[in-house]
């Protein structure tokens, strides 16, 4: 049998529960951004913008048809009706990507392609369904038009959409396809994304496996590792699996010091409880660390531990698994988002309908992990299962936290809820 660890433990820390909001806030206030680097549009997929960015011209830069037709002034068709048709010259065939030869005066038209460049003195396209073509005698083309047009129709205006000198996109936008779209349409074929935040991860647990060994008594594979390092990527980060440690306060105290230089931020999984081997409360006890807080008036999480060594955030999550992911989405995803400049890194909430009765009554406020759905066009959040923070099957398929305030009574099923999605 290992010694017993006294029970001065349970003081070690005087433990005082912050609510998730003031805590996330004291992890924020400790985030710097990150510098950024230059990469090719092909590559900014998933990347968070790094620098302002401005249209170096309008959008669409020049007058543009919507459809193929004819370029017409609005005012020559102003009598016309299909018992007495206006008759038009033609003057010239205007393809896309070809500026056009001729300026359109009374009683002309061109015909032109969807995307190609309206000419000077038109006004508006009639599609060509609307049209019938014809010839004079002489062989020059005619278009015959049996109905008024409003100016302006089928016609994009310059700078429709974008305005010479606008700001593209908020800093730390992440780019997906309308931003890639939209710096492309601008010129920008390098852009400025900040750098991948590196985040170690560290796993600690002698109970740990590794995920290619053969089960053995007591022992479960290290799960949380492999989560984190996808929850990581999902937030653009790179994960830093630095594996795992036994229970043993000092040899994860070392290897968290030597890999300070390699990350930009530490995550830990375990040890964050009261239990005799629960290391973190003797790591985080180093005198070069500031502890920022180790309780959250939150289930699952509530142990969850954050502190600063050397300007560096160490966020040190519960091994149980519920645990550990909710705590990531709450405390480490808002970093990893800050550090890349996103604007409002915190989850975003929505209102839906709770599709599960939930009987448990709560002292402190919960996130159940649940899966949204819409139904007959209203949007339901069905808590994938039990809640319980032990359970890792139910954070498969989860895609936003149920919030349950802490009441005196259950919630009944068909009851509007605050969700949070990531
Ligand atoms: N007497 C008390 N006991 C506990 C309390 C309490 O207030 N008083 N809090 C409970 C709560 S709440 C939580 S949450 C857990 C926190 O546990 P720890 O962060 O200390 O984590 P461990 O003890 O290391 O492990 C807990 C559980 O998770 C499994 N685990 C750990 N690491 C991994 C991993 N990498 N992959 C998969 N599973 C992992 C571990 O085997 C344990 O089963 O404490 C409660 N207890
Ligand atoms: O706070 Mo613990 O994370 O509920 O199970
Ligand atoms: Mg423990």
């Amino acid at each position: 049998m290992r010694p017993l660890v006294d029970n001065n433990r349970l003081d070690r820390f005087n433990r005082k529960a912050l609510q998730a909001e003031e805590a996330r806030k004291l992890i924020l206030d400790r985030v710097k951004p990150l510098p950024s680097e230059s990469v090719t549009l092909a590559d900014a997929w998933g990347r968070k913008l790094g620098e302002v960015l401005v249209a170096p011209h309008p959008f669409p830069p020049f007058r543009r048809s919507g459809m193929d037709g004819y370029a017409v002034r609005a005012e020559d068709l102003t009598q016309a009706t299909s018992a007495s048709p206006v008759m038009l010259t033609v003057l010239e065939s205007i393809a896309s990507g070809e500026k056009p030869v001729f300026s359109i005066a009374k009683g002309q038209a061109a015909r032109i392609m969807t995307g190609g460049m309206v000419p000077e003195g038109a006004d508006a396209v009639v599609m060509l369904e609307m049209t019938v073509s014809s010839e004079a005698g002489n062989g020059q083309p005619l278009v015959r038009i049996g109905k008024s047009v409003p100016a302006g129709l089928n016609v994009a205006e310059i700078g429709c959409e974008i305005q010479e000198g606008e700001r593209l996109l908020p800093l730390g936008q992440t780019i997906g396809p309308g931003e890639a779209a939209l710096l492309a349409s601008c010129g920008h074929s390098r852009v400025a994304v900040a750098r991948r935040p590196r985040v170690a991860i560290l796993s600690t647990g002698s109970e740990l496996l590794e995920v290619e060994e053969q089960l053995k008594p007591a022992k479960i594979r290290n799960s949380n590792a492999s989560m984190l390092a996808a929850m990581v990527r999902e937030c653009g980060g790179e994960p830093l699996l630095l594996g795992k440690v036994p229970d043993d306060a000092d040899e994860a105290q070392a290897l968290l010091r030597r890999e300070l230089q390699r990350c930009d931020i530490t995550i830990t999984s375990g040890g964050v409880s009261v239990g005799d081997y629960d290391i973190m409360v003797d790591v985080l006890a180093d005198p070069d660390i500031e502890l920022l807080f180790n309780k959250v008036a939150i289930r699952p999480g509530s142990p969850t531990t954050a502190a600063v060594l050397h300007d560096k955030l160490i966020v040190a999550l519960s091994g149980n698994p519920g645990a550990c992911f909710v705590g990531f989405h709450l405390f480490v995803a808002p970093a990893l988002k800050a550090m890349q400049k996103e604007q409002r890194p915190a989850l975003s909430s929505f209102q839906a309908f709770l599709g599960a009765d939930y009987p448990k009554v709560n002292a402190y406020r919960r996130y159940i992990r649940a899966r949204t759905d819409l139904r007959e066009g209203s949007v339901w959040v069905i808590p994938t299962g039990d809640d319980k923070s032990s359970l890792m099957t139910t954070i498969v398929n989860a895609d936003c936290l149920i919030e349950i305030p802490p009441l005196k009574e259950g919630l009944e099923k068909g009851r509007l809820v605050t969700a949070w999605k990531w």
